[in-house]
């Protein structure tokens, strides 16, 4: 009997999305043994709203926050003189603990990578548009451990188990900053990439943080679990 193996995996996005073959493709292994030192570059600076309703969605793969077009900044860095606004979050899980991260750091993965998506408002009039172009999206990587208990990002965790299916949603509108999804220490590395799933486009600016932010075994969990139930191929 012929075997049909399916391929449904990063190798064959080639075939639908031609960016998939290109020179800047994420996720990356950052080997800090070849990373350059920061120079000169300016502070990296953010400021997000905090009080205005949101909602969390489940695009059939882990969960997004939509931001809703509410004001916030993000400047400095490697972004030179363009202002970015904070378009969606969202995270990458592992099927299984202690892996899951897109991003590696000298060959090791992490339990979770949270992005924070952000596109060139100076440069652009709309997020559609900003991400087709080299300097259009810019998304703050951060990587996950399992540790202590996560109190802002429990407020999008807790809501979980209410959009266990693709493409439901629930709108909340408890205060939240995202700032405070960052960690402390705010060293970072930076590269151009792309987006890290279908269409591939290489319009990401990606600053990853070094300093990795805990998590508790249980919210790990619930994203695990919900990460399974929630999965579509
Ligand atoms: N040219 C276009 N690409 N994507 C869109 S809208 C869908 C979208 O936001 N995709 C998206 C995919 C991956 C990432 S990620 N994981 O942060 O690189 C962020 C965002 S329009
Ligand atoms: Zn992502």
């Amino acid at each position: 009997v012929p075997v049909v193996i399916l391929i449904v995996g990063p190798a064959t996005w080639v075939e639908k999305f031609p960016e998939a073959r290109g020179t800047r493709q994420s996720p990356v292994d950052i080997v800090t043994s070849r990373a350059s030192s920061g120079g000169s570059a300016p502070p990296l600076v953010w400021r997000y709203s905090v009080n205005h309703p949101r909602s969390v969605v489940n695009p059939g793969y882990c969960w997004r926050v939509d931001e809703n077009g509410y004001d916030s900044e993000l400047r400095g860095g490697p972004l030179g003189s363009d202002v970015y606004k904070l378009q969606q979050w969202h995270c990458h899980w592992g099927s299984v603990n202690g892996e899951g991260s897109e991003h590696t750091v000298d060959g090791r993965a992490f339990s979770g990578e949270l992005h924070l998506v952000h596109w060139n408002t100076s440069k652009y009039n709309s997020f559609t548009e900003a991400a087709g172009q080299p300097d259009g999206l810019a998304v703050l990587g951060v990587l996950l451990m399992v540790g202590s208990k996560h109190d802002e990002l429990d407020k999008v965790v807790r809501l979980l188990p209410y959009i266990q299916h693709k493409g439901d949603k629930v709108t909340f509108s408890e205060p939240l900053n995202p700032a405070n999804l960052l960690p402390k220490r705010i060293a970072y590395w930076t590269y151009p990439g792309s987006l890290t799933t279908p269409p591939c486009t290489e319009s990401v600016t990606w600053i990853l943080f070094k300093e990795p932010v805990q998590v508790s075994a249980e919210q790990v969990r619930l994203n695990l679990c919900y990460y399974v139930n929630g999965k579509n191929v």
